[in-house]
């Protein structure tokens, strides 16, 4: 089967973007791993699917898949793109667009800038929520926010790492570094993903804190490895950094692929705004193999 496609890139977290507006197209998780495929298929961290409205009042809704061809709850680099992608191909003259996502409804707005601000909702700290299974574990209390105990096996260091635990509809686990150059992503990152304390496995971010109001940060996301930039890994460090009592409320975080700008007032019922680019960076057509 032939299919279309449209490659995007959101600071540098790229996609490949499916459109089932008008039918679906019956793939499996085998093929979103071949279309991730950087040597045999297209190449991407994510695949976005964009399908019909699916309910009154909301304008479309928007699968994700990893590279990994497991579906996942939320892609904050890719609700941009999403948003990007629906007006460049004429499926919407809206300026904010109500989408609808495995972990809720969002609203990207295209701003005037060429950039896109979404309302990526609330983050969620409740460890049970995440989830994580904290049972027998004491967090450390700093400001208003928890920092857990993470035995890694397998890892060179002896002592926990420490991390945060938030939810932006998908889990993550955020750590501070005194350098995101130097963080050992590579090692640890595969191990704080499949951690036995994440039931769904995790985002593992690193975070390095300027000043307060710009981080550096890099996440090894679930089902996808190290990417270029996660926003929902953003949106879940800064809301992480804010409660721990170390950022402002609007704080620029560099990415190794781009600038993302978030904001958060600190209230836990106030959603997370992430503000970035989405770039369409080609049309295509691939033949997709019989695979089941
Ligand atoms: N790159 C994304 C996150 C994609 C999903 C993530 N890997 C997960 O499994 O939760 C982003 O920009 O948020």
């Amino acid at each position: 089967m032939q299919i279309r496609f449209t490659k995007m890139q959101g600071a540098g977290n790229d996609f490949v973007v499916l459109d089932e507006t008008q039918g679906r197209l019956g793939l499996t998780p085998a093929h979103y791993r071949f279309l991730a495929d950087r040597h045999f298929g297209v190449g991407a961290d994510q695949i976005l699917t964009v399908r019909p409205s699916p309910a009154e009042g909301i304008d479309f809704e928007y699968v994700i898949h990893n590279a990994d061809g497991g579906e996942v709850e939320q892609c904050g680099n890719g609700a941009r793109c999403f948003a990007r992608y629906v007006r460049d191909k004429g499926l919407t003259t809206k300026d904010t667009i109500r989408v609808q996502t495995l972990a809720g409804v969002i609203a990207p707005q295209l701003t005037p800038d060429g950039r896109v601000t979404v309302d990526m909702g609330r983050p969620e700290f409740d460890a049970a929520r995440v989830p994580f299974d904290a049972a027998g574990l004491a967090p450390v209390a700093q400001g208003l926010g928890q920092k857990w105990p993470l035995a890694l096996a397998g890892s060179a260091q002896d002592a926990p790492v420490m991390v945060a635990v938030v939810s932006m509809g998908n889990p993550h686990a955020v750590q501070l570094v005194q350098d995101v150059d130097t963080a050992p992503v590579a090692q640890t990152g595969p191990l704080i993903e499949s951690h036995p304390r994440f039931p769904r496995r995790v985002n593992a971010g690193y975070l390095q804190i300027v000043d307060r109001g710009h981080v550096r940060l890099r996440v090894f996301e679930r089902g996808a490895g190290e990417t270029l930039a996660c926003g929902t890994g953003a949106c879940a460090a800064v809301a992480a950094g804010i409660r721990l009592g170390l950022l402002d409320a609007r704080v620029d975080v560099q990415t190794r692929g781009g600038l993302l700008t978030i904001a958060w007032s600190g209230q836990e019922a106030d959603s997370v705004f992430m503000t970035g680019p989405a770039t369409l960076v080609f049309d295509g057509q691939i033949e997709l193999p019989d695979t089941p």
